[in-house]
């Protein structure tokens, strides 16, 4: 299978320019190719992953991968795929963001790599030089206003309204492919299937500005949930990237709760595991549902690639940890990650407390009376152990790194104790 089929077998292909073209090119060698992804937020999400995980597959394949970081364009905001206009930035923020995407992709893919390490350009770089004029005289002359009109990006606006700003993005994502068509030797762009528009707009101005080379585009599908949902979000918000935003073990859960009607896409779109592999976990997933044995797979792929092997072992002690109750191995790290989203009560200066006012004062349980009810008939744990004597303290021996003790009341309500 070459590069094209494997995109196609795992349906990652949305629109090709020149298929042909771009396969034979994509034969005769190495060929360089560049995303880009604007710093709108201080993390990339998982909605970014596609993409890049998409040029590391070029990257196996023998090409040679560029991220590109907007720091320029990310000033601007590109209209495309919103239906209202974007409120800027301040430019200090920009630039943090820009640091802190560009340290991100830099650990998605391989700079290491013999004959075709990966790179990352950031477009402040030119667009910061571009003066006035010439951006007026040399670019601008390329793009008649009828073309730009037609534009999705541009139509969908017009009625609701866009600032010349927005208009103006399209140009500077061309100037950007153009820059490195010239100086980098990239034919290749690839993105979003929002980014067709501005893609081909670069397409057109490389062609305009007199090169006899061909520029191709590829764009890659958006990701559709089966239910109908957006991808990438859950009830506690977008799963990001950076792992003091959204933890490993969360990021984890996100993959291993995958619909059994959506795994199987996206052990394709997000794992290099082979047609084979994923025939085989196709089949057990017929055969085997409650073993969840795709999903795992997705889990253990996908927060390996992104977080470390270390990380996932971690997310997978957390997960088997909660789901048997028993949580005397956990370190407070981990507790700090599984229990990100349980209830939590602070005791005050270290204080060892009696079971029973520590469940009415952190409200776990409605009474006193209740409260001593739920103790005797064993309803509560401390740290996964079942306590039933009313006289118990907790203290000390029972903080976990003197930092956290979790209380449990019923089967499942956890509360967490920190210090
Ligand atoms: N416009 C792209 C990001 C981008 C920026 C500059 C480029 O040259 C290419 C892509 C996006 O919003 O996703």
């Amino acid at each position: 299978m070459n590069i094209l089929q494997d995109l196609e077998f795992r349906g990652l292909l949305n629109q090709v320019t020149d298929r042909e073209g771009l396969e034979k090119e994509l034969e005769s060698g190495k060929v360089k190719l560049y995303c880009g992804f604007d710093p709108t937020a201080d993390s990339l999400h998982i909605g970014n992953l596609l993409p890049i995980l998409t040029l590391r597959r070029f990257q196996e394949a023998g090409h040679q991968p560029y991220a590109l970081v907007g720091g320029g364009t990310g000033l601007i905001g590109d209209p495309s795929g919103r239906q209202t206009e974007r409120t800027l930035n301040e430019a200090e923020i920009v630039v943090q963001w820009t640091e802190k995407i560009k340290s991100q992709l830099s650990r998605l893919l391989d700079f290491e790599r013999e004959g075709n390490p990966a790179n990352t350009v950031n477009n402040y770089d030119w667009l910061s030089e571009l003066t006035m004029i010439e951006f007026l005289r040399d670019v601008g002359k390329n793009f008649s206003i009828n073309y730009m009109l037609a534009k999705d990006s541009v139509d969908s606006r017009l009625e609701g309204g866009i600032s010349f700003t927005e208009f103006s993005y399209m140009i500077l994502q061309s100037y950007d492919f153009l820059n490195l068509f010239q100086k980098e030797d990239i034919k290749l762009q690839i993105g979003g299937s929002d980014q067709w528009g501005n893609i081909t707009a670069g397409m057109e101005l490389i062609r305009r500005s007199g090169e006899e080379e061909k520029a191709f585009g590829l764009t890659i599908p958006l990701i559709t949930k089966a239910d109908g949902t957006k991808f990438g979000k859950t009830a506690s918000g977008t799963i990001w990237l950076d792992a003091e935003k959204t933890t490993p073990y969360e990021f984890y859960q996100f993959w291993v709760n995958a619909a059994d009607a959506d795994v199987i896409n996206w052990l394709k779109y997000f794992t290099f595991l082979s047609k084979d592999q994923i025939a085989d976990l196709e089949k057990s997933m017929a055969e085997a549902p409650e073993k969840r044995e795709a999903q795992k797979a997705l889990g253990r792929e996908v927060t390996t690639l992104v977080h470390g092997e270390k990380a996932y072992l971690q997310a997978v002690k957390i997960t088997e940890a909660l789901f048997s109750g028993n949580l005397s191995d956990l370190t407070a790290n981990e507790i700090e990650q599984g229990f990100k989203d349980v209830p939590s009560f602070s005791v005050e200066n270290q204080a060892d407390m009696n079971i029973v006012d520590l469940l009415v004062e952190a409200k776990i349980s409605p009474s006193k009376r209740q409260a001593r009810e739920d103790v005797t008939n064993g309803a509560v744990s401390v740290n996964g152990d079942k306590v039933q004597d009313l006289s118990y303290t907790i203290d000390a021996k029972d903080r976990i790194e003197n930092r956290f003790v979790i209380l449990r009341r019923g089967k499942k309500k956890y509360t967490l104790i920190r210090y």
